[in-house]
Order: C-alpha cells, then sequence, then structure tokens
C-alpha cells in the first residue's frame, strides 16, 4: 500500500523486455529483492538493486494497462516506497493498480501552480467525485472538477517541484487509480445493477456539489420532496432555494418565507401556463428578463390565499396535469414564472433551471424558488449559500452544472 507522496523522483536508466532499471538513490536503500515499490502509480516487484538503483519486474499485463507501454530510458518518474503501518498517512490510500490511463489535455497556469485537465476514458469518469482524492501517475492530488469528458486537478507550486507532473504537457498519458473508495463503492453498486452515481446521490449530504454525481444528488433531493440550492455566480450572484411543485408541502412554503426570505415565485413550463390560461404581466421586464405571470389563487381555498398551506396548495394544483383555468382565481398571491421552451439551452435562470429540475425528477414541470435573503435584508452570496445549505441538508449546486448535465 502506498500514499501519493512522492520523496523520490528516479530516471528510468534501461527499459528492456519485461524489466526497467531505475536510478533511485534515496529509495534503492528502503527496497528489498521480491518487495514492492510504485513506479509512476504502478506497483512493481522490484527484482534486484544496488546503492544507487533497482531493477524491478514489468510484466506484459502492466505495460498494457498503463504508460509502461511506452516508457523509455531518460524518463523522469514518480517513486514511493511501501507504506509501514505507523508511518503519517500524509495523502490518501494508493494501490498501485492502475484503472486506466488518460491524456493531459490542457495545462494552464493558476496562481502560482498549475491546473491540468485530463481526459479519461468514459468508464471511470464515474467513479471520479469532485473534492476526492486520485492517485495521478502515482501523485495524490484532488480532483478540483469533473466534466462530461474530462476532470481537473490543482498542482501546487511544492507538488510540482518534488514529483514529475511539474512538467506535464497536453498530448502527455498519465496513469490514473481512482480513489479506494469511491472503486469500492462502484463496485458494490455494479454488483446491485446500479452505478456509483446512484450510490454517491443515495448518500446524506448537504452543501456544495458538483459534476455529474453531484447533479444527480440534487434531482434525487428534488424527487424526494426537499430542497436544492442552485447558485448563480454569472446573471444575479444570487442562490435561491428550489422545491418541485408537485411535491410542495406546507411545511416548505413556511420555510421559504421565515427562513429563505427571499419573493417565492413558481416556474412553469410554458405549456403549463397556456394550458392554465395564465398570461404573463404586460410590461418591458425586469432587468434580468425574468418572466413573470398574472398571479393566482387557488379559487377553492377559503382563506385570503396567504398562508403557507394555501400558497402550497394554489402550487401544487398548478403542478396537477388535470388542473383547468377554472381552478385559479386572477390576480392572487402566487406569481408564476413562465420558463423558456428550451429551458436550460435558451436561458441560465432560476426559472429555467427549477423546471429543469423537477424534468430531471420526472415530476410536472412546476416548481418554486425563493432568492436566500440574509436576515439583514442583504441577499446571500456564495459563502452565505454555502453556509445556510450545510445547515438546512440541501445539496447546494451551480447553474453552470446544471446547464451541462441536465
Ligand atoms: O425574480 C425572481 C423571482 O422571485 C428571481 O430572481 C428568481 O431567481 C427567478 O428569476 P431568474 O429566472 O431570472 O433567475
Amino acid at each position: 500500500m502506498f500514499t501519493g507522496r512522492i520523496r523520490e523522483t528516479g530516471v528510468v536508466e534501461e527499459a528492456a523486455g519485461e524489466s526497467v532499471r531505475i536510478i533511485a538513490p534515496k529509495s534503492a536503500g528502503s527496497l528489498e529483492p521480491g518487495g514492492s515499490v510504485c513506479v509512476n502509480g504502478v506497483r512493481l516487484t522490484v527484482r534486484d538493486l544496488d546503492d544507487r538503483s533497482f531493477r524491478a519486474t514489468v510484466t506484459a499485463e502492466t505495460r498494457r494497462r498503463s504508460t509502461f507501454d511506452t516508457v523509455d530510458g531518460g524518463v523522469r518518474v514518480n517513486l514511493e516506497t511501501p507504506l509501514r503501518l505507523g508511518d503519517v498517512l500524509d495523502g490518501h490510500l494508493v494501490q498501485g493498480y492502475v484503472d486506466a490511463v488518460g491524456k493531459v489535455v490542457r495545462v494552464d497556469a493558476e496562481g502560482s501552480g498549475l491546473r491540468v485537465w485530463i481526459r479519461p476514458p468514459e468508464r471511470i469518469l464515474g467513479h471520479l467525485v469532485g473534492k476526492a482524492p486520485i492517485a495521478v501517475d502515482g501523485v495524490s492530488v484532488t480532483v478540483a472538477e469533473v466534466l462530461r469528458d474530462r476532470f481537473s486537478i490543482v498542482v501546487l507550486p511544492v507538488t510540482a517541484a518534488a514529483t514529475a507532473l511539474g512538467t506535464l504537457a497536453p498530448g502527455d498519458r498519465v496513469n490514473l487509480e481512482a480513489d479506494l473508495v469511491a472503486r469500492l463503492v462502484a463496485r458494490r453498486g455494479a454488483a446491485g445493477g446500479r452505478d456509483v452515481e446512484a450510490v454517491v446521490t443515495g448518500l446524506h449530504w448537504a452543501g456544495h456539489v458538483s459534476g455529474r454525481a453531484g447533479v444527480g444528488k440534487a434531482v434525487r433531493q428534488l424527487a424526494a420532496g426537499g430542497g436544492v440550492v442552485v447558485w448563480d455566480p454569472a446573471t444575479e450572484g444570487e442562490a435561491d432555494v428550489v422545491f418541485a411543485g408537485a411535491r410542495l408541502k406546507p411545511d416548505a412554503f413556511r420555510f421559504l418565507l421565515t427562513a429563505v426570505c427571499g419573493l417565492p415565485a413558481v416556474p412553469c413550463a410554458p405549456e403549463v401556463l397556456d394550458r392554465l390560461g395564465i398570461d404573463p404581466i404586460p410590461g418591458d421586464g425586469d432587468r434580468h428578463g425574468t418572466a413573470f405571470c398574472v398571479p393566482v389563487d387557488l379559487a377553492s381555498a377559503e382563506g385570503t390565499g396567504v398562508s403557507a398551506a394555501e400558497r402550497a396548495a394554489t402550487v401544487r394544483r398548478m403542478a396537477d396535469p388535470a388542473a383547468v383555468p377554472g381552478d385559479f382565481l386572477r390576480p392572487g398571491h402566487i406569481s408564476p414564472l413562465r420558463a423558456r421552451a428550451g429551458l436550460l439551452a435558451e436561458r441560465q435562470g432560476h426559472t429555467e433551471a427549477t423546471v429543469a429540475l423537477c424534468v430531471a425528477a420526472v415530476l410536472p414541470p412546476v416548481g418554486v424558488c425563493c432568492e436566500l435573503m440574509n436576515h439583514d435584508g442583504t441577499m446571500a452570496g456564495a459563502a452565505d449559500a454555502e453556509v445556510a445549505a450545510v445547515r438546512w441538508g440541501m445539496p447546494l449546486v451551480d447553474l453552470a452544472d446544471l446547464r451541462e448535465w441536465l
């Protein structure tokens, strides 16, 4: 077992047939014939050694499954000697079994470090989770972001200096080992006919989530009647708490009014509003093109339509496919918003995000969104939203991630 903390980079002196000789004066002293050594994330067996180098076996299977298919003399490699019981586990548990070879597609300077984008084979993308560790050429780093076909890592200056990651360039191939925990979960999921995404999204998880698994978690939460925080850094710089209309309980509406504190509104797919005869409010619209429609109340209600229970009942009826125009009084106290037909592909607003989440949750395309406002009356920023999401046990997802994955 290894940790992904590289103590020495070695240089390949010779690679021929089933063996490789590596110059490694620091590591050679603590190796022994028949023991293990991790070379660029690949666990190899030491054949023989002297005080400045060692020779290890590279089987045909290892060559097929790693970058050892092309390794040559002169190449700098990351080395790690095996973990001993009682050693500091400063990194994460690395087995030295390569899951896949990825290709570096982009390297950008980021602060004093580097952001490296890697395209792995599709089959391991589902094992990658933002903020979880991964071994890249045997180095323990954190997955920063997972997109549809790639993920990124940030290589800090200290890591760039101490390992061969500092010289990575587009086109380079790297050995990848996904986090042991993610792989075990994936295996368990596969046994049950489900993949890792389904297992991860089933976990109780609050705060910022990202990538496909994060969006899956948000959809699942909404489908179960829970709330999701959607952060929009680009247009409004605001976070909205979103619920599905069909699952809306009076207590959720009370929560929006008393804890979330913004202006609750009800995003609807355009066909719902057309069917219910709910028209847009004439005018130039607000600064961001939010499409407010004539507010409504449930005609069968007996109060003013303002209580949390009555407002929730109005929303649930709007989400009911059997609802008809006569079910609603105009004007009322629930403000519908008209989503664009193309949803997030057409407009990146909370209106479209709410409807898209409901659709992904296989629910009628009607939801509630309410801006998160601090109790001093200012609008919540990213840090406020994250704190609130954790406190309320809700996932927080970026609008851009919803656009990418829904
Ligand atoms: O005005 C609003 C409804 O209370 C909000 O800003 C809400 O976020 C929906 O608007 P948009 O689709 O423009 O993001």
